[in-house]
């Protein structure tokens, strides 16, 4: 792909309608982030193994209470029971959901990956219409690259036949070429729903290589140089400005489709927030 300089005007579309990503522990920072997240936001909410449902549920609401938009994660390893799953809807009386596999190696309960969530017809019984399914720009460490496309098929056709619109999130990266290469092989199979690129929040760098490390998420020398990411002074922070100047001016509509941006904040989601007003600015 040849890369091309990216105006302004391109970088500032690539963020319009950027969504981000807290945890059942971020509340503090929401509130202290809500002064520079636009209104009508987007803001996904994990299902972590260090949450319960109460705090899956404040948090979901306290985002609705900010004026924002949450986008709770339903992750279905981690699911007990169908009843689980229509508890935690019901509790969350929302109309859009995030549905992963969900990290656990073996399933706690019936459900083994996000599709059987989607077709256990609980989510638009519970007025889910929106449901948003993860994407592999460069694979994932547990799972067959042949297992992640038949299931972004089967998902996107299950939604489709559900008459539920959706979108994809991917998993974070720090290099554009696999995103847009991804992306371009994506629109080839025919599947056009829009893409959330996986963006890192600006961190320090010991806490990127952590999660990075931890999410099978790779970090080359050579990706971390093209990120500017340096592997020696791991006390500095890194913030993902030139990925997102290569990902503006490589990126194609004609060939890419919808693309927008979703930022995982690792804790930080004040942090990420003015970082996204300063660079918009
Ligand atoms: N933001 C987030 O929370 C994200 C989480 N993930 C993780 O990526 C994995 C896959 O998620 P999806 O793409 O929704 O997969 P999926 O639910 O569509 O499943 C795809 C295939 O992988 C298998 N699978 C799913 N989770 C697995 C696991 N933990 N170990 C082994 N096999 C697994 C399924 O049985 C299925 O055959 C999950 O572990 C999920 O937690 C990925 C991206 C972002
Ligand atoms: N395979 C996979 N599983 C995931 O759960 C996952 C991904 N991929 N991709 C990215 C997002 C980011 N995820 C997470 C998970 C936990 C924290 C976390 O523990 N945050 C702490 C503080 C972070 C710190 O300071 O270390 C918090 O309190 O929010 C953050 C992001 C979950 N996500």
């Amino acid at each position: 792909m040849s890369s091309s300089l990216p105006t302004a005007e391109t970088t500032s579309t690539l963020l319009d309608g950027f969504s981000l990503e807290m945890t059942g522990k971020d509340i503090d920072e929401l509130t202290a982030a809500r002064h520079v997240i636009p209104g009508g936001t987007r803001i996904n909410v994990t299902f972590l193994g260090n949450e319960d449902l109460p705090m899956r549920v404040a948090a979901a609401n306290a985002v609705r209470d900010a004026g924002l938009v949450p986008v709770p994660h339903v992750s279905a390893r981690r699911l007990r029971s169908h009843e689980d799953l229509a508890e935690f809807l019901s509790a969350l009386n929302t109309d859009r959901v995030f549905a992963v596999g969900g990290d656990p190696a073996t399933p706690h309960g019936p459900f083994a990956d996000a599709l059987s969530v989607i077709e256990s017809g609980l989510l638009e019984a519970h007025g889910v219409r929106s449901v948003s399914i993860a994407g592999y720009p460069e694979g994932h460490p547990d799972i067959s690259d042949e297992a992640l496309w038949r299931a972004l098929a089967d998902k996107h056709a299950a939604l489709a036949e559900r008459g539920l619109t959706g979108e994809i999130i991917t998993q974070f990266g720090f290099d554009v070429d696999p995103v847009l290469d991804w992306i371009a092989a994506i629109r080839e199979r025919g599947i056009d729903l829009p893409v959330r690129v996986g963006v890192p929040g600006p961190a320090g760098i010991r806490k990127l290589l952590r999660f990075a490390a931890r999410f099978g998420v790779g970090t080359s020398a050579s990706i971390a140089r093209k990120y500017g990411l340096s592997l020696t002074n791991l006390m500095g922070t890194a913030g993902p400005d030139r990925f997102l100047r290569t990902l503006a001016g490589d990126y194609h509509p004609g060939v890419h489709g919808t693309v927008r941006l979703h930022f995982y904040t690792f804790g930080g989601l004040r942090t990420t927030s003015e970082w996204i007003a300063d660079f918009r600015s």
